[in-house]
């Protein structure tokens, strides 16, 4: 029985986690939201998973290395220093980071990745989102995980061909840029959409995610398969034999 500490555990994802977890021979080892001691569960438990917010990661990630406890790292919204921030505990700990837990998505971005690369720069790609009402961060971390896999199929990065949003006189589309653009409302759990535009036709990829239950299940399988490992960083096509 894993015993899983999770940071953000009053939230959406949190409480989806918990309800997870019986059917995945797990257990929650306890909570830790605003106001509370990350360490204390840090020490009370085999991994730690954290859906939390980009503020409370330096001390979430603290609280793992001094008590040398794995963790998952589910919150999306990470800039260039959360990710060294990682990059270092990695040194100490076993960490996996990413911004999404579902096989579904693990499936769409090896599609992307394989799709850019055969389809070459002639073909536009731009990435559409929609979530809920709550969701605070945008472009969602998934679509930038969509983002890379294509620039990367192109032997490229997102920092060189990204564009986020586009508003006023813009100028015709830079050809080998990768757009995005992101809507809110509702309940929406999770929407994404990879559209490669061609001259005269479209193949659009996409993955609806009906139920945040796919991702807590994915949470729980990737803090048990960490759960033990040495220190390193690590990613969710591991945890999916992908
Ligand atoms: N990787 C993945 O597959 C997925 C990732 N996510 C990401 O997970 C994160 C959480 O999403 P969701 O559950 O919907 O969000 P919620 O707002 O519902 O929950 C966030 C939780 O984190 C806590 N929290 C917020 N700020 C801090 C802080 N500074 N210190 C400690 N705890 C804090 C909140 O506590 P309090 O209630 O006290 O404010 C709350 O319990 C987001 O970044 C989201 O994008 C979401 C779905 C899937
Ligand atoms: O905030 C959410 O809800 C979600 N966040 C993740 C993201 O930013 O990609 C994953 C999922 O799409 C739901």
């Amino acid at each position: 029985m894993t015993r899983i500490g999770i940071y953000g555990s009053e939230g959406r994802m949190g409480q989806a986690i918990v309800a997870a977890m019986p059917a995945l021979d797990a257990v929650p080892a306890g909570g830790c939201d605003v106001g509370d001691d990350p360490r204390q569960l840090a020490q009370a438990c085999d991994v730690l998973v954290d859906f939390s917010a980009p503020a409370a990661l330096e001390a979430h990630l603290a609280a793992a290395r001094a008590a040398r406890t794995p963790i998952v790292v589910g919150t999306t919204g990470l800039g260039a220093s959360h990710h060294a921030l990682i990059d270092a505990a990695a040194t100490e700990i076993a960490i996996l980071q990413t911004g999404n837990t579902s096989l579904g998505l693990g499936m769409l971005l090896a599609l992307v990745r394989d799709a850019a690369a055969r389809l070459g720069a002639d073909w536009d790609i731009e990435i559409a989102e929609m979530h809920h009402r709550e969701k605070v961060d945008a472009p969602s971390g998934t679509a930038l995980m969509l983002g890379e896999a294509a620039a990367s199929g192109r032997g490229s990065t997102l920092a060189e061909s990204g564009v986020v949003g586009r508003a006023g006189l813009t100028g015709s589309r830079a050809r080998g840029t990768i757009g995005f653009a992101s809507m809110r409302g509702g309940s929406v759990v999770g929407d994404h959409l990879v559209v490669f535009a061609g001259d005269g036709e479209r193949i659009e990829l996409v993955h609806r995610a009906e139920d945040r239950a796919i991702f807590a299940r994915g949470a729980v399988r990737a803090a048990q398969w960490l759960a033990g490992k040495p220190a390193g960083r690590y990613t969710m096509d591991q945890v999916l034999g992908l």
